[in-house]
């Protein structure tokens, strides 16, 4: 017999250790029942949040209260102990860099992180960069209130012709035109994030990975929408705060068993709420 080194021990005491970990894991999930604790968060605010204009797939920065927020909602999760193996975020800056910030207040900046075009914010189409009150005045409260939160009515398209049409596009090089959206409503911006969610992110939820996402008001709703099985009248009513992280606790089919828990006062997120609701209205 080939005579083993010192190496092929440690190796294999590491794979038993590995072994026994998921297993214990999986024993101590099912005997307790312990759901998976997933984290979110929308970004923290951005330059054009600040300006109230219609952001969608524009790349944004956070300003000085975004990147504050982010700092913020790291120092939160801290206080309550969380550590992660693995963050999900779109290719979008305002949510890469609130990561990153998160991140550095848990000293997890090497943090495997993964980032896909579906967690994007929807594609606001010809509404980019306009002021979403401006917008109200023109075509109205009602109007606008549509085109922000309606289930399934998209805002106009984005043609080859709009302000930011090249700006976005050499982005998004490496995806197929088809796959480029012109603007995106709700449903459509779920049919494109959910695959990610159910092929990318549930399984490394289920093999007991600790993760967060750090997204966008848009695409986290559709996640939330989804998973609280929300109608859809029930979903436009929510509108998610910047820079607030929020915990779903999952039972073993990823259904919720705590649903949208923000750690943060409950003062502060309605305010919050209410002030993102408010920012399609005329003044
Ligand atoms: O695209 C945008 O303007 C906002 C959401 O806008 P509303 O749907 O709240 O108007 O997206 P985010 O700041 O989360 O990336």
């Amino acid at each position: 017999m080939a005579k083993r080194s010192k190496n092929d021990e440690v190796l294999d005491n590491l794979h038993n250790t590995g072994i026994t970990y998921i297993l214990l894991l999986y024993v101590t999930k099912k005997v307790f029942k312990m759901p998976f604790k997933v984290v979110m968060i929308r970004h923290g605010e951005s330059e054009w949040n600040k300006e109230n204009k219609f952001c969608g797939w524009f790349d944004a920065s956070l300003s000085s209260k975004g990147v504050q927020e982010a700092k913020d909602a790291g120092i939160a999760l801290k206080n309550e102990g969380y550590q992660f193996d693995v963050a999900y975020t779109s290719v979008l800056k305002r949510a890469n860099d609130t990561l990153t910030e998160v991140l550095k207040a848990l000293n997890q900046e090497d943090l495997n992180t993964k980032k896909s075009w579906r967690l994007n914010e929807r594609h606001y189409g010809k509404l980019t960069g306009l002021n979403k009150a401006e917008t109200a005045e023109k075509y109205g409260d009602k109007q606008v209130h549509i085109w922000r939160r309606s289930f399934d009515v998209p805002p106009p398209e984005m043609d080859k012709s709009h302000k930011y049409y090249e700006e976005i596009a050499k982005n998004y090089k490496d995806l197929s035109e088809s796959d480029i959206p012109k603007c995106e409503s709700l449903k459509m911006t779920i049919e494109r994030a959910l695959p990610y969610w159910n092929d990318e992110i549930v399984p490394s939820i289920k093999s007991g990975q600790k993760i967060i996402i750090a997204a966008h008001g848009n695409s986290l709703r559709g996640i939330v929408k989804y998973l609280d099985n929300m109608s859809d009248e029930a979903i436009m009513g929510l509108n998610l705060p910047t820079g607030i992280p929020f915990v779903y606790e999952l039972d073993d089919d990823m259904k919720p068993v705590v649903s949208m828990k923000f750690l943060g006062d409950e003062e502060t997120v309605k305010k919050a709420m209410d002030a993102v609701a408010a920012q399609g209205k005329s003044k």
